[in-house]
């Protein structure tokens, strides 16, 4: 019997006795097999880490072959090479190279394989200093790939993955197996098949077996259904680090559009908060420095991102929260008075959309930059409430009529009581409640709605700024999440940026705002149908000549030709778009129209 025979079996009995067998190995005597073996499995485990040697031999070993046999192929190769290194510095991004830092690495380290290989085809591998240049090449361009975060993060999930059968079958799991797998920036997602009769509730209550079996921190893992919902896969997430363990630094805009959700920040397993905004109302509550204002900081970098949507703002702390975004809000109201017309002109803003949208015989209003939705945020609400409390209705009106005509209210406030939020409907038309932290568990009902707390929604025990509960029809589970943080400088530099791009109102909602501000706003009843008939038409087309033509040099109100005419608003303005594309009418001001001097009596 063979010496490492003798080892194997000795090996095995210590095994049967519970024992660990352990190698020792003599420097005078051969080296076992097992040794070998070993040796092997580690430089394949660490193939990664070692990637950069093996390069090196392999360029050595082809290298000298070329020179022994097509040593005249040299100038091919460095063709070859020139151009590979082009082609990996202008189009690696195809190839997965997504970073300009990793296109010029690849890029390098081909022009510096391809040149030394060049040169030790023509003058073979002992020509002074070729043997040294690969062995320091090596050595420096092998520290950016050792460096790199992500070749590190997807070597360790690789590795992780690669022990599931073990895992899987030590926590009573065997048979399922991995299907893909991804690293993100908090760690990584994999999705996993079951073997035969294992379900999602079965890897559920092994949870704290496979976060010991992968060796993460406590409540590492999430396990949930998979996007295509089958029954016998699951997707696991793993945390490398706890999304909330500190302030999270907002990465920038996530929408272009209001009819995109906005990533409020994120879960804490990671996934974003992210909230529709369009046709909904907002409610954000949370005692004194809860992060009320910091989340308001990330919805305004959102809603001035979006090129259809315009944003007027109250903030009746002086302007002290808002003020920093005033480049990029239309209007921004800072006295009770500002305040009180603000709210009547957004009344006026969503009548005049409804009459428009009536007139066609449509039911919602669909924002684009040229026809963009209007958010109205309004910071602690409590304070106009109680300064400007004749301004509730309009805001309740907002809150009632809004949502088919895109006009959307945000209000902030520490606690929205009744008397807080005023002898309206407010609070009840609100869709998306956001609670950062409350000081009394009763807070949570205010804030989220009646019998939320007794549901779970425990916003009394949030532990940090920032973080908040998101209750909105797409988010009916109580998770924490954390909402970004906007330094001044961000919100400086942010609000710098968006201020280029921001679009203005629409003529329908422009129009109706200088009606209002004329004091010549119509009662909400007015007339909205449009004509059915061309016979319907006639008449009031020849009235509207008439008047036009009568007008005074500083022209006609619109409000006095839909007064006088019968007619919608929306149907007025066609008219005069139309005389007016035929030169016959001009806008003598904002609101005020007459015929040209040619038609004039
Ligand atoms: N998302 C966040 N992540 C980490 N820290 C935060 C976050 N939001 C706020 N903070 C910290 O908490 C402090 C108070 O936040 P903020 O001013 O937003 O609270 P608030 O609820 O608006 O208070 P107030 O009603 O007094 O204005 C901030 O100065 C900041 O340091």
């Amino acid at each position: 019997m063979t010496r490492s025979r003798q080892m194997r079996r000795h090996a095995r009995k210590m095994r049967r006795q519970g024992l660990q067998p352990m190698i020792v190995i003599n420097g005078n005597e051969q080296l076992p097999d097992l040794v070998v073996v070993l040796i092997g499995r580690v430089l394949w485990r660490y193939r990664s880490e070692v990637a950069p040697f093996y390069l090196a031999a392999v360029l050595a070993s082809v290298g000298v072959t070329l020179h022994l046999a097509y040593a005249e192929w040299w100038p091919y190769l460095l063709t070859a090479t020139t151009v590979t290194a082009w082609a990996l510095a202008l189009f690696g991004e195809r190839i997965g190279f997504v970073r300009r830092a990793e296109r010029l690495y690849a890029a390098t380290v081909a022009m510096g394989a391809g040149c030394w290989l060049a040169a030790v085809t023509a003058l073979g591998i002992g020509y002074q200093p070729l043997p040294q240049l690969l062995i320091g090449g090596t050595v420096v361009l092998a520290v950016p790939w050792w460096a790199h975060r992500r070749r590190r993060a997807k070597v360790r999930v690789d590795r992780q993955l690669s022990a599931w059968p073990e895992i899987a079958h030590a926590i009573g799991l065997p048979g399922s197996h991995v299907q893909s797998a991804v690293v993100d920036v908090w760690g990584w997602r994999a999705r996993f098949a079951l073997a035969r009769g294992q379900t999602i509730a079965d890897v559920i209550a092994k949870v704290p077996a496979i976060e010991s079996a992968l060796g993460t921190f406590r409540g590492a893992v999430r396990v949930s259904p998979t996007r295509d919902d089958k029954a016998n896969r699951f997707e696991l997430r793993v945390l490398d680090t706890d999304p909330h363990a500190d302030a999270i630094p907002w990465p920038g805009p996530s929408v272009s559009s209001i009819n995109e959700p906005i990533d409020l920040g994120p879960f804490e397993d990671a996934t974003a908060a992210r909230v529709l905004l369009l046709r909904r109302h907002g409610l954000i509550g949370g005692v004194a420095g809860s992060g009320k204002s910091g989340g308001i900081n990330v919805l305004m970098g959102n809603l001035t991102a979006c090129r259809d949507v315009v944003v007027w703002a109250i903030d009746l702390k002086r302007g002290m929260e808002l003020q920093p975004w005033a480049s990029c809000i239309d209007r921004l109201a800072t006295t009770p008075e500002q305040a009180r017309v603000l709210l009547r002109d957004a009344v006026a803003v969503l009548e005049a959309r409804a009459s428009f949208l009536a007139a066609r015989g449509r039911r919602v209003w669909e924002p684009t930059p040229d026809m963009p939705a209007l958010v109205v945020v309004i910071d602690e609400y409590a304070e106009l409430a109680e300064e400007a409390p004749d301004s509730i209705g309009d805001a309740d009106s907002i809150a009632r009529r809004g949502r088919a005509v895109a006009v959307t209210l945000i209000a902030a406030t520490q606690r929205p009581t009744q008397k807080a939020m005023g002898k309206g409907a407010v609070r009840s038309q609100m869709d998306v409640r956001v609670s950062f932290r409350v000081r009394e568990r009763r807070d949570v009902d205010l804030i989220l709605g009646q019998g939320m707390l007794n549901a779970g929604w425990h916003a009394h025990i949030l532990n940090a700024p920032g973080k908040f509960l998101l209750s909105a029809p797409e988010h009916d589970m109580p998770r924490r999440a954390r909402a970004y943080l906007l330094t001044d400088e961000t919100v400086t530099r942010t609000a710098e940026r968006h201020a280029q791009m921001r679009p203005c109102l629409d003529d329908v909602s422009r129009t109706a705002i200088e009606e209002a501000q004329a004091g010549l706003s119509l009662p909400s009843d007015e007339p909205t149908t449009a004509p059915s008939n061309a016979e319907q038409h006639s008449i009031p087309e020849d009235l509207l000549w008439t008047l036009l033509t009568g007008a005074p040099d500083e022209g006609i109100p619109v409000a006095h030709l839909v007064k006088a005419t019968g007619m919608s608003r929306p149907w007025i303005y066609q008219r005069l778009r139309e005389l007016a594309d035929a030169d016959r009418v001009t806008q003598v001001s904002r609101g005020r129209w007459r015929a040209a001097h040619e038609h004039v009596r």
